[in-house]
């Protein structure tokens, strides 16, 4: 029997039965106990009475947490069956095993999920901006009813017995997955779970959204029978056109085993070539629907000059140079060398672009030393009037752009600021920032780019 106190001395195995309060950034509801005791859950709809099993807990633990294993009352968003068997905790925990991660939304439908994501973004702009704004989650074009078949870049962890894999949330265990209903078709006919893939740890998979041939990369660990992998991989090709690349993980040397070292996305009129282990909008419509949002969101004139920060292969790049045309001017800059060498082949015979390797803020510093602001100086000062960029797109990871990029940026003035994020807290953190710094956000929208997962992409333009 189940209640909602807690024993004496609780462990991960117990089960408590709580009503749960509101969804919270990483897709957990928060619930209390009993004894206010704050339990972070997931695989629940807020309002839900259920049944939950502890998978982190203890006496001195400020918090714990717990997945749903039984539904007592249920939301009517909830789904009569989750979308995929292995990420449904109520189905898992019947025989005693975790759901992977990866789908953590896959037991809401659609809509109830998109009012989710709208709240978690509503609430942390609230709390780390400042921003009280209604936010309204779009669904992406085309997209299919039941939120399948959209990524078409995938990455497995690789098991002792050779077998593709996924990690439940918060654990390095790797559970073997005949398939994954969220990848785009041409992932899944691969069949990668039929091959005996040993010795290697980790394997990404890529597949242009246009159809184009895949690219499976392995990582390799020290000491990987190459041979044997070869074979099973040629397994692979039988009958259809894939390239193969490897790396082993203590090496910078990229292997070509069979075909090209990339794949070839295109997105509008453009065309980029992106490495297996470089970075690509992972939607099959986001390039689509980004290339169209992020530089229009950012207002680029001819003439004018560009920055698309964390540039990956140019997505943005790509748009912002014809936006300002042959007389102005983009500036990619972008951490990763694998990626930047893959923008930088792209825009060979775009003279008006150019791209910079390194990271955002050391390049800022570099091509605008006024920027460097020291750490206690209160308001930046303007860089200099001639090379100030008058619009820019800033597309960070997860982390956000942090303070010093955030200040680099108030300094640069341009006169628009189109700020693309993955995760709406760190967002909110720098919008904050710039919100003291005297900015203003003239929009936010949000759009469903992950669904079946707790993730959102969110896009704010600011201006001075
Ligand atoms: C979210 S992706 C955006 C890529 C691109 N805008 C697109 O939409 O395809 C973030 C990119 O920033 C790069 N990156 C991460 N940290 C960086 C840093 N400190 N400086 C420059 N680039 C960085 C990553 O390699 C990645 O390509």
């Amino acid at each position: 029997m189940t209640s909602p106190h807690p024993p004496a001395t609780p462990d991960e195995h117990d089960e408590l039965e709580l009503r749960l309060g509101p969804i919270a950034h990483g897709g957990h509801t928060v619930a209390r106990t009993g004894e206010g005791r704050v339990v972070f859950v997931r695989h629940g709809l807020p309002g839900e009475l259920v049944r939950v099993r502890l998978t982190e807990a203890g006496a001195e633990a400020r918090f714990w947490r717990g997945d749903v294993v039984a539904v007592l009352e249920a939301d009517p968003g909830r789904r009569d069956r989750h979308v995929w068997a292995p990420a449904d905790a109520l189905l898992t925990w019947r025989r005693g095993e975790p759901p992977v991660g990866g789908a953590e939304f896959g037991h809401a439908e659609l809509p109830a999920q998109r009012r989710l994501k709208a709240a978690v973004v509503a609430e942390q702009l609230s709390r780390l901006a400042g921003l009280e704004t209604v936010v309204e989650v779009e669904a992406m074009p085309g997209e299919d009813p039941l939120g399948l078949g959209w990524r078409t870049r995938a990455h497995f962890a690789v098991d002792a017995a050779g077998r593709i894999g996924m990690h439940p949330h918060r654990d390095a265990a790797v559970v073997p997955v005949e398939s994954f209903p969220l990848v785009v078709p041409a992932i899944d006919e691969l069949r990668l779970s039929a091959l005996d893939l040993r010795g290697a740890v980790r394997v990404d998979v890529a597949a242009p959204a246009g159809g184009g041939t895949p690219l499976v990369h392995l990582s390799l660990a020290a000491g990987a029978d190459r041979q044997r992998l070869h074979r099973e991989l040629d397994r692979l090709a039988a009958g259809r056109e894939v390239s193969v690349t490897a790396r082993a993980e203590d090496s910078r040397e990229l292997e070509t085993w069979s075909g090209r070292p990339a794949v070839v996305e295109h997105a509008g009129a453009h065309r980029w070539e992106v490495s297996a282990e470089g970075f690509w909008q992972i939607h099959r419509s986001a390039p689509g629907l980004l290339l169209e949002a992020v530089p229009a969101a950012a207002g680029a004139r001819p003439g004018e000059h560009a920055l698309d920060l964390y540039a990956g292969a140019g997505l943005f790049t790509a748009a912002l140079a014809d936006a300002v045309g042959p007389a102005g001017s983009v500036l990619a800059v972008e951490g990763s060398p694998l990626t930047s060498a893959d923008a930088r082949r792209t825009f060979t015979d775009r003279p008006q672009v150019r791209v910079e390797r390194g990271s955002v803020d050391k390049v800022a510093a570099r091509l605008w030393p006024g920027t460097a602001a020291p750490r206690r100086r209160r308001s930046p000062g303007r860089a200099r009037a001639a090379d100030r960029p008058d619009v820019v797109v800033l597309d960070p990871p997860r982390a956000g752009a942090g303070r010093v990029v955030v200040d680099q940026l108030v300094a640069l003035a341009p006169r628009r600021i189109a700020y693309l994020a993955c995760d709406p807290a760190t967002l909110a953190r720098d919008l904050g920032r710039f919100r003291r710094a005297g900015w203003r956000v003239r929009s936010v929208r949000a759009f469903d780019m992950y669904p079946n997962t707790h993730h959102v992409e969110t896009l704010a333009v600011l201006e001075p």
